[in-house]
């Protein structure tokens, strides 16, 4: 029997559930770190600039600074001294004569624009100009960037490698940072050993914490791993109650379907207000989320890849708004022509694994990585992007067009 598409929440329905139930936790909780250990920190405050940028007028080009009204045509101006970056000129420069000045040097008061040195000829009189510059040509202005009191980023925001040596530019050598957030994890499952264990019949390792654990840390989270709990009744409420007690959210994998051996699900009915979603995405279809006691909960599907696909695209943005950011931005997604039929069964949006690239005539193509099942790893190792498949859309001939989403920084980085 094919589940009817109907009773399936959508992907959008599911995340806007879930981000309109959170609220930032992490944002009365406030530290101050170095700039050298902020990197993957979100900013707690507005951050202002106590200067300028750049902090005086100086010189954009090699070459000479003038005033306009010397620059009659053909004038030789005597050179009357020198700027360098780090040496200003401090002595008299009379009307009538230019200054030699490098690039990044203070430009001396009067000097009206800087002329390169390219359109000078020197000789031991002076210089003579064969370009007539316009008013500021070539001076980069005092607080042209930046200006003192101007916010250079707002509170909420992801310092990383593009933010940070901004702040270190302005002289600032801490920043006030959300607290991190803390994600308790634990996977359930008797045929589940610790990576490296050997394994007996029917056993496997446990990769989905090993996945999880690894977004967690690339995402800044404080980890609670508590490891595998036995599909035991006892084992698994202390794991619950240690996660409540300890974390903001907590991420299990596996049983939250329909198997017989699970008591994750009668457990987590017992314990919290817990929605066992179907989701009409593929893969990932159930999906678990609520609230125990006071920890936010999410239950990923069992299968690995079904797991690293829902983190992804239902947990990552959980975690931006429970930890505080605000410029969380869904992953862009582009359009391409794809290089490879792709199997589809309409009734669910697919997240399949592809390659994207720019051909050389300029066209964005994308093709298959191979396997798609949710057990099937390998086709996600060499993947650098969903092929984003419409929930109604059917097999895709080589050719068509489909929408992809480049893998962020989560799964690129
Ligand atoms: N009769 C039905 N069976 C299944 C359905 C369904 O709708 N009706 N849904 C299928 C889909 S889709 C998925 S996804 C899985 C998810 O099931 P669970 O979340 O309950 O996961 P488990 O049954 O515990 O495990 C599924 C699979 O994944 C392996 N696994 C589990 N944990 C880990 C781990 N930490 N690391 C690596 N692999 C793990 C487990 O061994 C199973 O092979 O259910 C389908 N079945
Ligand atoms: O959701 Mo399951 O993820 O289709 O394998």
């Amino acid at each position: 029997m094919v589940t009817p598409s109907s009773s399936l929440l959508t992907l959008e329905q599911a995340l806007a559930t879930m981000l309109d139930a959170v609220a930032p936790v992490t944002v009365a909780d406030t530290e101050n770190v170095p700039l050298t250990e902020a990197c993957g920190r979100i900013s707690a405050e507005s951050i202002v600039s106590p200067v300028n940028v750049p902090p005086f007028d100086n010189a954009a080009m090699d070459g000479y600074a003038v005033r306009l009204a010397d620059l009659t045509p053909g004038a030789l101006l005597p050179v009357a001294g020198r700027a360098l970056a780090g040496v200003p000129f401090t002595g008299q420069w009379p009307a009538g004569s230019a200054l030699r000045i490098m690039t990044g040097a203070p430009t001396p008061a009067g000097a009206e624009a800087v002329i390169m040195q390219e359109y000078a000829q020197v000789d031991e009189q002076g210089v003579r100009f064969s370009v007539a510059p316009a008013a500021g040509e070539h001076i980069r202005r005092v607080g042209d960037d930046i200006r003192q009191g101007d916010e250079v980023l707002p509170a909420g925001r992801l310092l990383q490698v593009a933010e940070l040596p901004l702040l270190a530019s302005l002289g600032i050598a801490s920043v006030r940072v959300c607290r991190r957030l803390r994600v308790a994890l634990f996977s359930t499952g008797d045929e589940l050993r610790p990576i490296g264990a050997p394994l007996a019949a029917g056993e496997i390792h446990d990769t989905n914490r090993f996945a999880i654990r690894l977004m967690l840390t690339q995402l800044g989270c404080e980890v609670i791993d508590l490891g595998i709990i036995a599909d035991d009744a006892a084992a698994l409420r202390e794991a619950f109650r240690q996660a409540d007690s300890r974390a903001d959210l907590l991420i299990t994998s596996g049983g939250v379907s329909v198997g017989e051996a699970d008591y994750t699900k009668t457990m987590l009915e017992e314990l919290g207000q817990i929605h066992f979603w179907k989701l009409a995405m593929k893969p990932g279809k159930p999906f678990a989320f609520g609230r125990l006691g006071q920890a936010w909960f999410c239950g990923l599907p069992g299968n690995p890849v079904s797991a690293a696909i829902t983190f992804y695209q239902l947990v990552q943005p959980l975690i931006a708004r429970l930890g505080g950011r605000r410029d969380w931005r869904t992953p862009p997604r582009l359009r391409a022509r794809a290089l490879t039929p792709l199997g589809k069964t309409p009734g669910r949006l697919d997240f399949q694994r592809g390659r994207y690239r720019l051909d050389d005539a300029g066209e964005l193509t994308v093709e298959t990585t191979g396997p798609q099942g949710s057990h099937v790893f390998s086709s996600f190792a060499c993947a650098n992007c969903f092929i984003v498949l419409e929930q109604a859309r059917g097999d895709v001939a080589a050719g068509e067009w489909v929408t992809i989403e480049p893998f962020n920084a989560l799964l690129q980085g």
